[in-house]
């Protein structure tokens, strides 16, 4: 039997839901969807017993990103966050729940505002801005019935609110000195006193994160994740009083997310083991040492997004998508032990079973270490092949078994996709994710190198068909690639990559500045080796032909950064097709924009492999 194939716009017509939230009352669930061609907030009455979920209602037409929508506590309204044309600089909204009305409660469209929370009452919401001075973010707090705001607390570095105590008179909020090293503070809200609970950041040495804290229900502690002398982030319990930070859990693997229900009887937390979540569910309502196992949801191996529990702690939501199905919010209900797809995205008309799952492999690199990476192999050939080695940002991320269009499509038209996770990725330890920092960065492009080696030597790549793809520091690792190890590559896709360390710090945000610093090295410190390794210094070493892809609003990455490349090898006769869009940031969110570049992608590698 022929094998069915679908066009790019099939599969880029693949549907994702998101970001849930219940509605005080537990009888509705708002969402995230980019059914209409970009995320917009919906919701869903729920009623879990019914074999299909009831058909869901648009919210916001806002027809520009929406990044979150939280109900209130006590009212049928929603705070929802959203920018415009990706530039990140995102405002916040009031949106009835019933669709009706969205006002807008912040007005400086230059200016990040970064929603934390609402206040216990629902009077008040807390959040951070660099509206002060764009290097910075500050914690404010506005009342909703007045709009009026206050600046609570102003400090000279990044900030960000979190969530109000119990009682509403403090404030939880994170202070992050660099990727590596933050601290968790209070605010009194009647003094602006802040409190620091962790040690501020060391700025030398190893550094230490606290994140994703959830208070206890007598507002006596939080519990938060934390890598403190350790090397992946862990369960802890934060005593308020005696600010005595107690590990809960192991350290295996990175506990990556934590939620805690209103009343403090149940957390539930994901593990990320070696790229897949797992979730695991406690009553904790006799304290952590007296904690019982709570049943879980049995779901194929995946990965979970996120986690929120409804008012009650009946029931909690969870973005949840595999490698071989697309993004849906789930719902568990501990009452019936049962789960349900409150969500069901749809996929293009492409049946499921033509998505493929990756396996786990891992390969040698130059130094001995085994390089853990995703392997996706069409169904039909698996040696010889054309093959995309799909290289994610960050650095500080991962490479997972989650849904993605593009892979699937690769993998349709018989190439083998491989997602490596070299050093300086997440998830593998607090030593590993240092492996590629400032001085060390080349090591994880040699690790590119033995990727691409180590598919030839295995026999499933076409040595003379591999191709090298990437976005944001993905496409730093992708022009990095193709001028340092020039012979490797049969074409390369660079979106909204770094060309130039020096102009990207440079013209990076700069709220972000600094923080990408401790990453890569300094201006002031390191900007001879700055310039040696920045692949526009070699583009005369580039022979590979080059896809191009950039939003012209782009806050992380210049667009810049891409015109530097572009204008270089263009003086160079090397193939080199651009495309810009001036209504997109750090990467392509909008439907129509990816129809236009993913397809161009796919003809750009096809004549580029068979020429
Ligand atoms: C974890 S912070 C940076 C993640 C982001 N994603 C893409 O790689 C990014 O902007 N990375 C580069 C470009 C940066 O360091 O700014």
């Amino acid at each position: 039997m022929v094998k069915e194939t679908y066009s790019f716009e099939r599969y880029l017509n693949v549907r994702a839901a998101f970001g849930p939230h219940f509605s005080p009352d537990g009888k509705k669930l708002s969402f995230l969807t980019n059914i209409t061609g970009v995320a917009e907030v919906w919701s869903v009455a729920l009623d879990l017993q019914a074999a299909t979920p009831l058909w869901p209602d648009q919210l916001t037409f806002r027809g520009e990103r929406v990044s979150g929508a939280v109900y209130a506590p006590h009212a049928d309204t929603l705070l929802v966050s959203g920018d415009i044309g990706g530039n990140e600089r995102a405002q916040l909204f009031l949106l009835e729940a019933d669709g009706s009305s969205l006002t807008p409660l912040t007005s400086n469209l230059d200016v990040m505002h970064i929603f934390g929370g609402w206040s216990p009452d629902g009077q008040h919401i807390t959040y951070s801005s660099n509206e002060r001075d764009a290097r910075y973010f500050d914690i404010y707090e506005m009342e909703i019935a007045t709009g009026e705001r206050r600046l609570l607390l102003q400090h000279n570095g990044t900030n960000y609110a979190h969530s109000y105590s119990p009682d509403g008179s403090q404030i939880h909020l994170t202070r992050w000195l660099s990727n590596t090293r933050s601290q968790v503070l209070l605010v009194d809200r009647a003094t602006g006193a802040e409190r620091a609970l962790t040690p501020e950041p060391d700025t030398e040495g190893r550094g230490t994160v606290y994140q994703a804290a959830a208070w206890s229900a007598d507002g006596e502690g939080l519990y938060l994740l934390s890598n403190r002398e350790r090397q992946f982030h862990s369960l802890a319990y934060l005593n308020l009083s005696t600010l005595e930070l107690r590990y809960l859990s192991e350290d295996r693997w990175d506990v990556e997310l934590l939620e805690v229900t209103k009343d403090g009887t149940r957390l539930a937390m994901a593990v990320n083991e070696d790229g897949y979540s797992t979730l695991a569910l406690f009553d904790v309502s006799q304290g952590w040492e007296q904690r019982q196992a709570l049943l879980t949801p049995t779901l194929p191996r995946g990965v979970i997004y996120d986690l929120t529990w409804s008012e009650d702690g009946s029931r909690l939501a969870l973005t949840y998508a595999t490698a071989d199905d697309t993004m849906d919010v789930w719902v568990w209900d501990l009452v019936a032990g049962a789960i349900a797809r409150a969500t069901q995205s749809a996929r293009g008309g492409i049946p499921r079973t033509s998505f493929v799952n990756p396996s786990l492999v891992h390969y040698p690199t130059f130094d001995g270490r085994q390089i853990p990476a995703f392997l996706y192999l069409p169904t039909e050939q698996q040696q010889k092949l054309p093959v995309i080695i799909n290289v994610h940002g960050g650095p500080e991320g991962q490479a997972r078994p989650i849904f993605d269009p593009v892979t699937q499509y690769f993998v349709s038209q018989g190439y083998a996709v491989l997602a490596p996770n070299v050093r300086g990725s997440t998830g593998y330890g607090y030593d590993y994710q240092s492996l590629d920092d400032v001085r060390l960065r080349m090591n994880s492009v040699a690790d590119l190198q033995h990727a691409a080696l180590w598919l030839r030597e295995s026999g499933i790549a076409d040595s003379k068909r591999i191709v090298v793809m990437g976005g944001s520091y993905g496409g730093f690792m992708v022009l990095s690639a193709i001028t340092t190890y020039p012979d490797l590559w049969a074409a390369a896709v660079d979106i909204v990559g770094i060309a130039n360390f020096v102009t990207f710090l440079e013209n990076t945000g700069p709220w972000r500045r600094k923080l990408r610093e401790s990453e890569y090295g300094s201006l002031e410190h390191d900007r001879e080796f700055l310039e040696q390794i920045s692949p526009i210094r070699s583009v005369d070493k580039i022979t590979a032909p080059l896809f191009v892809v950039h939003g012209a609003n782009d806050p992380r990455v210049p667009v810049g950064e891409a015109e530097q490349i572009v204008a270089a090898l263009r003086q160079r006769q090397v193939p080199v097709e651009y495309l810009r869009f001036e209504d997109e940031g750090h990467g392509l969110i909008k439907r129509s924009n990816r129809l236009l570049a993913y397809p161009a992608i796919a003809r750009f590698l096809e004549q580029q492999l068979h020429k």
